[in-house]
């Protein structure tokens, strides 16, 4: 009765105004009763991870290294209610269950026969690409060579990095092929397009939306209309999922078991984790630790397969698409650019988007793909060439080193402790800001100048933790090996063949940023190199 009365007589404004000198006292109340005081001129006390002896303990790489926590015991809550926290990696943060998980991951990925089947699969992927190009903007005679690489480039990854993880096709770019063409339709059964176009939104919602449920609060999420939309949207996306998820897990089970153990099994991650540690693995009975090396549960397959899959599909698409777009660009709109970094972006575009602005770093490019392919244009890629294309190495690393399409590594404190001389109490979180190392002084000679061949200079080897593109310590990223494959891999195929140029290289970048910045438009002009 009394409060009702009591704001009776207050308007909106003075109660945003009483929130706001709450929510400000509150803040300097903490900040006055710290531990010790931060820099930063009054009021805005500001301490800024941006040097690499500031973050060198969190990212230590010794499996004593404590500090595995990316976000705070308040903010996984939206987590667990996903079902998601403690499983896979991603978002594990319990020290058993990532190790355990971890380690199935790295073997299988980084086994020598994993490393061949990619190479193998980029190449099948990539000649499906060309196919529709080929209808769509080759054809002799046809004038409508312009196109959004950045979305193809989407799709191509989804279905690669599907096929690679599962063993499974997806027909993402057969389904952009059917929206955008004319009069063709892709060789594939409609049925099967639809269910992986939906499988493969569904994985965007989630990536898209899952940021909501670590920094919304419950309360919004459950009763704000707008918020409580959008997260049930994610929830019926993560359920899709997970049972398709489930459906392949059974099924590859069942076709293992059914396939004698004489006869080869497919090389594909989910195939070489259902069989790690039984009789069909090569390594079975050699390690004694039978805690760490129990084969794993569906659910937990189910973890890290779904684990790539969300880390692995955005980054690399985006990777390029940066990649592309700097070496286009970047030299044009320099001013464009640092807004760019600001706002948003993305890796494989990017490639093409500093090419573009470089030549001398194209010619060079092209002349190591040339010497490499003798002019064949037609032939699989291999893991030698891959091996061997050393300057396309140093463009994804420098392009990497330049542009991040990861903004900032998380870690939060388990216990109290001091960070970059200050104490800090447990749950604090810090954010090492990527690009502030990238772009450093002291750590990198001109480091805004984008120069593949630093890389490749003798003796060269970046100051420790002075690159940290995909992460650094324990929790480095666990798709680096598979990234850098696929993206050399891309570029030559690419390149050998193809002239790609910006179709208008003053328009501005049309970028987002999240979790990762991303390139959500990239119009280019493609034709074949003569
Ligand atoms: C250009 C491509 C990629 C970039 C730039 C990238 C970058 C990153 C970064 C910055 C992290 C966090 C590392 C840290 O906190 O220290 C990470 C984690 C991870 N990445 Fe990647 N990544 C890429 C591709 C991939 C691919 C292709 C896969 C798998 C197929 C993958 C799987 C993972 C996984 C599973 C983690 C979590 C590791 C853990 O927490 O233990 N990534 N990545």
């Amino acid at each position: 009765m009394i409060f009702s009365k009591l704001f009776e007589n207050i308007d909106y404004l003075s109660l945003i105004g009483i929130a706001l000198i709450i929510y400000v006292t509150n803040y300097y109340y903490k900040y006055f009763t710290r531990i010790n005081p931060l820099p930063g001129p009054f009021p805005y006390p500001f301490f800024a991870l941006n040097r690499i002896e500031q973050s060198e303990k969190l990212l230590l790489s010794s499996s004593r290294n404590p500090f595995i926590k990316k976000h705070s015991t308040k903010d996984g809550k939206g987590f667990h209610e996903l079902g998601i926290l403690g499983k896979g990696l991603l978002f594990n943060q319990e020290l058993k269950s990532w190790k355990y998980n971890r380690h199935f991951f790295t073997q299988a990925i980084l086994s020598p026969k994993f490393a061949n089947e990619a190479v193998h699969l980029i190449n099948i992927i990539f000649n499906e690409l060309e196919g529709y190009w080929d209808k769509l903007y080759l054809k002799e005679g046809n004038n409508k060579n312009k196109m959004d690489i950045s979305t193809w480039f989407n799709q191509f990854t989804n279905d690669m990095i599907f096929v690679i993880l599962t063993g499974e096709r997806s027909y993402t770019m057969a389904g952009y092929f059917n929206e955008i063409s004319e009069n063709e339709k892709a060789e594939r059964p409609s049925a099967l397009i639809d269910e992986t176009v939906k499988f493969v939104r569904a994985i965007r919602n989630l990536f898209k939306g899952i940021l909501m449920f670590q920094f919304v609060s419950p309360f919004l999420r459950h009763y704000f209309p707008y918020f409580k939309n959008k997260s049930d949207e994610v929830i019926q996306s993560l359920d899709f999922i997970n049972q398709r998820m489930d459906s392949i897990i059974k099924r590859r089970r069942q076709e293992i078991e059914n396939t004698p153990l004489d006869k080869p099994l497919s090389n594909d991650l989910l195939t070489t984790i259902i069989i790690a540690d039984t009789p069909r693995d090569l390594s079975y009975n050699k390690n004694d630790d039978k805690e760490v090396m129990r084969p794993m549960t569906d659910l937990e397959i189910r973890g890290i397969i779904f684990d790539g899959i969300i880390a692995g599909t955005d980054t690399v698409n985006i990777f390029f698409s940066i990649s592309l777009l700097k070496f286009f660009v970047l030299n044009i709109i320099f001013n464009g650019f640092i807004y760019y970094l600001k706002q948003t972006a993305n890796t494989i575009s990017y490639i093409i988007y500093y090419l573009a602005n470089n030549p001398d770093v194209k010619k060079k490019m092209l002349n190591e793909i040339d010497r490499i392919f003798q002019g064949d244009k037609t032939r699989p890629i291999t893991e030698s060439d891959i091996n061997n294309l050393k300057y396309c190495e140093a463009i994804v690393k420098e392009v990497s080193r330049i542009f991040s399409v990861v903004n900032s590594l998380p870690r939060c404190l388990e216990k109290s402790d001091e960070i970059g001389g200050y104490q800090w109490p447990p749950e604090t979180i810090f954010r090492i800001n990527i690009d502030a190392i990238h772009h450093n002084k002291e750590y990198w000679d001109e480091p805004d100048k984008f120069n593949p061949d630093r890389w490749l200079a003798e003796d060269f080897e970046p100051k420790k933790n002075s690159f940290i593109a995909f992460g650094r310590g324990l929790r480095i990223c666990a798709g680096r090996k598979l990234a850098m494959v696929e993206l050399v891999g891309l570029i030559a195929l690419l390149f050998r063949k193809y002239e790609i140029d910006l179709v208008n290289k003053e328009a501005p970048l049309k970028t987002y940023s999240e979790a990762v910045t991303a390139c959500t438009e990239l119009l280019v002009e493609i034709k074949l190199r003569n």
